[in-house]
């Protein structure tokens, strides 16, 4: 036997290999050793192999998945060994085979995943000049994307991507090694470096895609991606046993047509998570009232992935328009506890299907042609959605004859065929159920025939079917009677007739388990022609659900419709933060303060003073969120909203050292800065906060002017630049593009009331001192800071000398011409012979030789 494990694990020797013995599945030597530090569990040993003893550990069986969970998240993957084999069949241990491998990203079973988010895996491979191919695929949804982008771009395409696992070639340049360290949060595998062949990738597309050419989906020129996607495919192949008949939607994700919403702003955001990592309060809890898994994916990948073109969204809007009037509330009634159709759909075509999730189906598709009248006749996307909605037709018909209605658990349980499906399955299950009936008659028969009046009918496990009679009563037995055991006050007996029933029941048994897989077997195939239309219906569901649920976010939270215009700009009216929002009305019950924001091509910035706390970071994310909120097709939380296109979100708020990274808190703040800098445009919205507050004061302030200049004068992007500076107040005289606004606050004795209004104008002063006293400052410090500040103020006072922050710095001087340059300007080429110009080539190359 350990030759056999030794074997497999030969095979698969970075994974965890779950060997199946009996009712464990055991783990031997490292991998015992391993899964006994990270689950806690108990370390054998066992017998001896080769000298020594076996350290082994085990699972039980019907308890695996927690365990699998356990090691997925971390980041561990598992190779499911299981005995394939007849037990007794051969000589020597049952046959076992790998039929499965859990890895990170290729999850399917639903114990494993979350129903609000998908594992996803990355393949991505280091192709020439800089260029860098990605290929993804979430196993459950059945979809699979490709793109190409350079490799400096590389680390926010995986922040988008957001992958479960990452797949990577062995054989990469160290820089590029470099740049994967990057991903190290991340499980990664290392695939051979053949498996990444773009011919063969696109080979492989062709096969997936049932297509002759990719270019139906734009496809075909993308080398570096198909690359990808040939050791994605071949990976995902290879941890599910099977090839991947479901996935059949392709997508080619291109630079350009998604706002970009970088990993900072996301963060700074907090979209899907807090600052500090939680799931909540987030933009995403916020808005995500589904009432199905399905439902919330879609929803948080139309947050994330807002697309430039507004026709989608304009779309969605239309509909949520549509469902507002009447019908939101009895379709999300509906929609209430439907199965989640997309990822049992990925699990019968991987043939992983439980019968209660069929069941579950068949209810699901009941309650989608429900929900496909109710929808009928409305325009637009929800027409498109009526259409989807409609079931396979006999799928439903099929589900309801072949199963239970409370099937077992697992098929090799029995009992999960429906009675009248099968006749011969019926039958055999007729012998079983007659048992009963059969013992005691032969009981009753067999008393009056031996005149043993306490003989009994028994059976059990080990001995099977037996007469059992007591000591006393041996002299009565009757001659056909056959011995089987003997107990210490009783004997045991069989008789032909009980051993040829014995052999007709227990075979039933045996035979109606073996028939009723079969039928199972029959039932998968027979769905797997309904696989593309019920993955339709699945996003359809979703799409549904999330539409009702922005619906009803709109009404519950007194939301507006935004409009689209042509012209660029942020037009925004009684504007407000909706997750601040919620929260103060949770907490304290206090009102959120709305504020008006206008940004056009006159007016592109808007600079930000006032007090600390007096809600200028607060100010600044609600105009990012109720843009995005717009771009992914919702409505907003503002009284009226006119946006102009927008191309991307960049923000520069807060700051976190990133001691992973080795980067100290200033050096990160200024290189999010610069990358803003250099990727913002005229279409994008950027948020600056506090900029260059990590260093000296004058340093600080020389670079954050020359920061709002540069976005001011080149960029020229709509920006919202917050400031503890007093000397950027100045900055708009000189810039008309910009404006000071700043965030009320008035003093109340010695104390500050923040009115978090945001008013024209610098602000006057700043409440530093007073915001340290709210916070509980000891008195003493405070009035040290008092009497330290008036002294400041009134040296700063009698020293101030008039300094031009904004002007242009001087141009570099004109550097000298080289001696090339000198001697190629000396040469009139018109008055050359040809041996003149040879001879000048020969002089030149001279000169720039060493
Ligand atoms: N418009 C508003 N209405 C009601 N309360 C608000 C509003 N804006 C902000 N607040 C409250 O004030 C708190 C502080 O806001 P915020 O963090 O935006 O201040 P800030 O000016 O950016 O401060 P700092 O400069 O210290 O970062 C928020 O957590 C919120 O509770």
């Amino acid at each position: 036997m350990m030759a056999q494990y030794l074997g497999v694990k030969r095979e698969y020797p970075s994974t965890l290999v779950f060997y199946r013995m009996g009712d464990f599945y055991e783990l031997f030597y490292e991998d015992a050793e391993k899964a006994a530090r990270l689950l806690d569990i108990t370390l054998t040993r066992r017998g001896m192999s080769a000298g020594e003893p076996v350290v082994m550990a085990g699972v039980p069986f019907h308890s695996v998945e927690g365990y699998l969970a356990r090691l997925i998240k971390c980041g561990e993957s598992v190779a499911i060994c299981e005995q394939v084999g007849e037990v007794g069949a051969t000589k020597g241990p049952v046959e076992r085979k790998v039929i499965r491998v859990v890895t990170p990203g290729t999850l399917t079973d639903s114990e494993l995943l979350n129903d609000k988010s998908e594992a996803v895996l990355l393949a991505i491979h280091q192709g020439p000049k800089h260029k860098v191919g990605l290929a993804w695929l979430s196993v459950t949804q059945g979809a699979l994307q490709l793109a190409e982008c350079d490799a400096d771009d590389l680390q926010d395409w995986v922040a988008r991507v957001l992958p479960s696992e990452i797949l990577h070639s062995t054989d990469v340049s160290p820089a590029f090694a470099q740049r994967l360290q990057a991903f190290r949060a991340v499980p990664i595998a290392q695939r051979p470096a053949f498996q990444f062949d773009a011919g063969l990738g696109q080979r492989k597309l062709l096969e997936q895609m049932k297509a002759a050419s990719l270019s139906a989906w734009g496809a075909e020129d993308l080398p570096c991606a198909h690359a990808a996607a040939a050791a994605l495919l071949a990976y995902a192949e290879h941890t599910q046993g099977r090839s991947l008949s479901h996935v059949q939607q392709l997508l080619v994700v291109r630079e350009g047509e998604r706002i970009e919403l970088p990993p900072a702003t996301r963060r700074n955001l907090e979209l899907v998570q807090t600052l500090r990592g939680e799931d909540s309060p987030t933009v995403f809890s916020l808005l995500d009232t589904c009432m199905t898994g399905m439902g919330s994916r879609m929803l948080k990948s139309w947050l994330l992935e807002p697309l430039r073109d507004r026709s989608v969204a304009q779309q969605r809007l239309d509909a949520i328009g549509g469902l507002r009037e009447q019908l939101w509330q009895k379709l999300r009634h509906e929609l209430k506890g439907v199965s989640d159709v997309e990822r049992i759909t990925a699990r019968i075509a991987l043939r992983q299907v439980r019968p209660r999730e069929l069941v579950g189906l068949r209810y699901a598709l009941a309650k989608a042609e429900q929900l496909a009248k109710q929808v009928q006749g409305l325009p637009g996307l929800l027409s498109n959605v009526a259409h989807d909605l409609q079931p396979p037709s006999g799928c439903a018909e099929r589900l309801a004859q072949t199963l239970r209605e409370e099937p077992a658990a697992l098929v090799r349980d029995g009992g999960v065929i429906a009675a009248g499906h099968d006749g011969d399955l019926d039958e055999l299950r007729a012998i079983q159920d007659n048992c009963d009936g059969f013992l005691l008659d032969l009981e009753a028969r067999e008393r009056a025939r031996s005149g043993i009046a306490n003989l009994r009918v028994q059976y059990n496990k080990v001995h099977g079917f037996y007469i059992e009679v007591t000591q006393g009563q041996l002299d009565k037995v009757p001659d056909d009677y056959r011995r089987r055991q003997t107990l210490k006050n009783a004997e045991r007996f069989i008789t032909p007739e009980l051993k040829a029933f014995e052999d007709k029941a227990l075979s039933a048994q045996e035979r109606a388990l073996a028939r009723e897989k079969w039928l199972y077997e029959q039932l998968l195939d027979a769905l797997q022609e309904h696989v593309p239309c019920l993955t339709r219906l699945a996003k359809a569901l979703a799409t549904l659900d999330a539409l009702c649920a922005l619906a009803e976010r709109s009404l519950t939270l007194s939301w507006c419709r935004p409009q689209f215009i042509k012209e660029p700009g942020i037009e925004i009216t009684q504007g407000r933060h909706p997750v601040v929002e919620a929260r103060l009305a949770e907490t304290t019950g206090g009102a959120f303060i709305p504020n008006d924001t206008r940004l056009g091509p006159k007016q592109r910035m808007q600079v930000i003073t006032g007090p600390n706390m007096g809600g200028k970071s607060t100010y600044m994310r609600q105009v990012a969120l109720i843009c995005l909120l717009a771009a992914m097709g919702s409505y907003v939380p503002a009284q009226a909203c006119r946006l102009g296109p927008l191309d991307a979100i960049h923000t520069r708020i807060g700051a976190a050292d990133d001691l992973a990274n080795a980067q100290s808190t200033f050096m990160l703040e200024m290189t999010e800065a610069a990358q803003i800098l250099h990727g913002a445009t005229a279409q994008s919205l950027v948020l600056m906060d506090e900029i260059g507050r990590g260093t000296s004061t004058f340093d600080g302030l020389a670079l954050a002017s020359g920061i709002a200049a540069h976005l001011h004068d080149k960029t020229q992007a709509f920006t919202l630049f917050a400031t503890h500076y007093f000397e950027l107040t100045e900055f708009p005289a000189k810039h008309h593009g910009a404006v000071n606004v700043h965030v009320g606050a008035t003093e109340s004795g010695a104390d500050i009331v923040f009115l978090h209004e945001i008013q024209p104008g610098p602000a006057s002063r700043s409440y530093g001192i007073q915001v340290a006293k709210l916070a509980g400052m000891p008195t003493g410090v405070v009035n040290h800071a008092r009497h330290a500040l008036a002294a400041l103020e009134k040296h700063q006072e009698e020293s101030r000398e008039q300094v031009d922050l904004f002007a242009p710095p001087p141009a570099a001087d004109a550097a000298a011409p080289s001696r090339v340059e000198a001697t190629l300007a000396a040469l009139d080429p018109d008055t050359l012979t040809p041996r003149d110009a040879l001879d000048a080539l020969y002089t030149l190359k001279k000169l720039i030789q060493p």
